[in-house]
């Protein structure tokens, strides 16, 4: 029997980005306790269960109070004194903790390969720093320049791997990477881009945004802080943060926010957008009435890091005034929170889940009184996942507000701004749409045809070999995240991870120990994309592309920050030419963005592919290891949860159940949703099909579904001439998206294999 584990009753975005796995289950089946105190504690745990499942039998509506429970299980992260990423020790790293001792004690069997002695380190850093001057050579070639056509041609066409059969191909830019025949994605949105629409789209927004006449308020504003008549206390925050002049987009948006009108605002990432509206809502609260604590604005965020990290530039900022904070964060003690926001703070920032289980929940957060409102990365917000959520709030909270949004691919599209309630909105669009920062330069290491299984050897030798520090590495999966990590740790790499299946002490852990440089690596999901702000990040890598050009920009605007340089580095392989095409389309529109083709040799990759696949077996011990220790875990959380409610059943029966405003089942599509923003149709099924949709479907979901099989199975759904020509039914591709990283091709494709469609 499991242990039944319930889970934080509030959902927030961050929880939203991936369908979760139930591998825990899973492994309770396989796990086998070996030393005797594992199996003491595994004995304990599991009697705690059944009596705990005992109880549960005994009183159908303990489910809803359990959920309602706060256990003293020692571990709720509390981080009251937030300032950065200060972790709070907990949350271990178990795949260091694995790896570490079977380096210390065992010899891996059949013939495996061993994670690196020091005397093999040295050996191997030899061997690399030759590379590395063959590397270094082919870099010190005139790099190409970016605003020509030639640009294209040389950066990404221009790639070593000479293949004669594939020449044809390269014609003309991206085509390189695809014949002629339509992707899935690339027929949906070539239908929405309809000109007709584009027309009726521009009247709407004549109509519905404000007209330029704010331009002169922005003349007026000058382009100094000191211009912008900001209140001392203010002044003395942002040079504390030396933040001496502007950035283009607060030079823009804070004077119109503090004349309190609503503002739709873009700018590119890492250009300043916290300030542009945080500085003006502390000015204006400078002014506000002071004899009764009210809170009045909120600011959400969709993730738990970005929330926190817009919290501490808060408090920063606002430093010499008296203005307070409160936090609706979900995965953090809600008790402390409830704590802060019963005091009524002036501004409370949230994640949407648990403001809205406060909101519904809890006297402490009071939202009648709020006059502004601000969503971060409000395209992200207003996506289908999380439509529910923001509709909750915005149906709650006071219509007569200020709003303001901001991201670095914020939408103008006006059906989903009316959504929001605006009200004549300024549109402050600092950089031209699909921008990216002007520091970065863009590398695209591509995988030809045939190439795609050895995704995983290019990774390790980019990390081992070109890009060692200060690099975070993006994966759509985060299955695909924690097995490289695994890799990693095995290959003596120091990393770490981030994505929605650890705890927020994990999560924080992770941050914290990329951020101090303890760890070189960070391995994300999309998570992570948008909005953090980490010093000194040097280089983006895409293990596989996103799945839209705009989580692409989000992506790569993690490095080149606040006007510094920046490296982003994709392996692009057939899946992902959709955006790898966007990205060098949006670059060669854009005077001076720097785009390069990496080359790779291919027996460098092939050869740190094999050392992967060697290190197989390891991986698979190290992750049943886990899988154990979870359980182990898992089992004693529940023994203390257990505890609780002997200890404070009575206390607990006599909460008022929670409510939320989705049923589960409405919870769960909405997760699904979610998920397939980011990950695309693809995601839905990542489990095994289950996320499927259900009952008949029509020829066009049947058709993607075909399509995502075969794309999972390694089938190619655009051939070059050569691929075409190549026997039916050997898949081309495994290790893309969905594929395993670092596991062998199977050879054998499931469904049927396509040749020309
Ligand atoms: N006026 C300023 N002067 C100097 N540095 C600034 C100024 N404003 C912001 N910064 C710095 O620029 C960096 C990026 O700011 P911020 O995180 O607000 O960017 P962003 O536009 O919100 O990025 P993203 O789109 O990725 O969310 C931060 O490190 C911040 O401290």
């Amino acid at each position: 029997m499991a242990p039944i584990i319930e889970d934080d009753f509030v959902l927030t975005l961050s929880d939203n980005d991936e369908i979760p796995d139930d591998e825990l289950e899973e492994s309770e089946v396989e796990a086998a306790p070996k030393p005797s105190l594992k199996r003491k504690r595994a004995d304990k745990a599991q009697s705690a269960v059944k009596k705990l499942k005992g109880e549960k039998e005994a009183g159908e509506e303990d489910e809803g109070i359990l959920s309602d429970f706060e256990f003293d299980d020692g571990r709720a992260a509390d981080l009251a004194d937030f300032d950065g990423w200060d972790a709070t020790g907990n949350g271990r790293d178990t795949i260091s903790d694995i790896v570490n001792r079977r380096k210390g004690v065992q010899k891996p069997a059949n013939g495996a390969l061993t994670p690196l002695s020091d005397a093999e380190e040295s050996d191997v850093d030899s061997e690399e720093d030759e590379e590395e001057e063959v590397d270094a050579d082919e870099m010190s070639e005139p790099e190409a320049d970016s605003d020509a056509e030639a640009d294209v041609d040389d950066t990404i066409n221009g790639h070593a791997e000479t293949d004669e059969a594939d020449a044809e191909d390269d014609d003309n830019e991206m085509e390189s990477f695809a014949a002629p025949v339509a992707h899935p994605d690339d027929v949906a949105s070539e239908a929405a881009s309809d000109a007709g629409e584009d027309t009726a789209e521009r009247e709407k927004q004549a109509a519905f945004f404000a007209p330029a006449e704010v331009d002169a308020v922005i003349t007026n504003g000058g382009g100094s802080f000191s211009s912008m008549s900001l209140s001392r206390p203010i002044m003395r925050g942002l040079s504390e943060l030396k933040f001496v002049s502007p950035t283009p987009i607060q030079r823009k948006a804070i004077p119109v926010a503090l004349e309190g009108k609503d503002i739709v605002g873009g700018a590119v990432t890492g250009s300043g957008k916290t300030g542009a509206f945080i500085i003006p809502i502390l000015e204006r609260l400078l002014f506000r009435p002071k004899r009764v604590p009210t809170t009045r604005v909120a600011i959400l965020m969709p993730t738990r890091e970005l929330a926190l990290q817009c919290l501490a530039v808060s408090k920063k900022l606002a430093s010499h005034t008296d203005v307070t904070f409160g936090r609706a964060i979900g995965g953090l003690n809600s008790r402390e929170q409830e704590k802060e926001l019963k005091l009524r703070p002036d501004i409370v920032i949230a994640t949407p889940g648990r403001f809205i289980d406060f909101m519904r929940n809890s006297p402490a957060l009071q939202v009648d009184k709020i006059e502004i409102l601000v969503l971060d990365e409000a395209d992200r917000m207003l996506e289908e996942g999380f439509a529910d959520e923001l509709n909750e709030i915005l149906d709650t909270i006071p219509k007569s507000r200020q709003t303001m949004l901001f991201s670095a691919t914020m939408t103008s599209r006006v059906d989903d701004l009316v959504r929001v309630g605006m009200q004549r909105p300024v549109r402050l669009m600092v950089d031209a749409q699909k921008t990216s920062a002007s520091g970065l330069t863009q590398e695209f290491v591509r995988l030809r045809p045939g190439r795609e299984t050895s995704r995983l050897g290019y990774l390790m030798y980019l990390c081992s070999e070109v890009h060692r520090d200060r690099v975070i590495i993006f994966f759509r999966q985060k299955k695909d995240a924690h097995r490289v990590r695994v890799v990693f740790a095995l290959c003596g790499l120091q990393a770490a991870e981030l994505h929605g299946s650890m705890s927020q002490e994990q999560r924080i852990n992770s941050m914290e120990a990329f951020r101090s440089g303890r760890a070189s690596f960070l391995l994300a999901t999309d998570l992570a994309s948008r909005g953090l702000d980490i010093k000194g990040i040097e280089t983006v890598i895409n293990y596989e592309a996103p799945q839209s050009h705009e989580i692409y920009l989000h992506r790569v605007g993690r490095t080149a920050r606040a006007g510094r340089k920046g490296i982003s580095c994709t392996i692009a392989a057939e899946p992902d030419r959709k955006v790898v095409k966007a990205a060098v389309k949006a670059a060669k529109a854009q005077t001076g963005a720097q785009i390069r083709q990496r080359t790779v040799d291919p027996k460098d990759a092939d050869a740190w592919q094999r050392r992967c696949d060697e290190l197989e077996p390891d991986v698979e011990d190290v992750l049943q290891e886990e899988k154990e220790e979870k359980v182990l875990e898992q089992t004693e959380r529940t023994i203390v949860k257990a505890e609780n409610i002997e200890k404070y059943g009575d206390e607990i029966a006599a909460r008022p159940k929670k409510t939320w405003f989705q049923s589960e089942k409405d919870k769960v599509a909405s997760k699904a949703k979610g998920s397939v923003v980011l990950n695309g149709a693809s995601a839905g099924d990542a489990d095994g099909g289950k996320k499927r949709p259900k009952g008949k479907l029509s020829n066009k979901q049947k058709k993607r579904l075909q399509d995502t099989d075969d794309r999972k199975a390694g089938l190619e759904w655009k051939k070059t001439k050569t691929a075409q020509e190549k026997p039916k039914g050997k898949p081309a591709s495994k290790a893309g998206a969905g594929g395993k990283p670092g596991g062998k091709p199977s050879g054998k494709p499931k469904g049927k294999p396509k040749g020309k469609r």
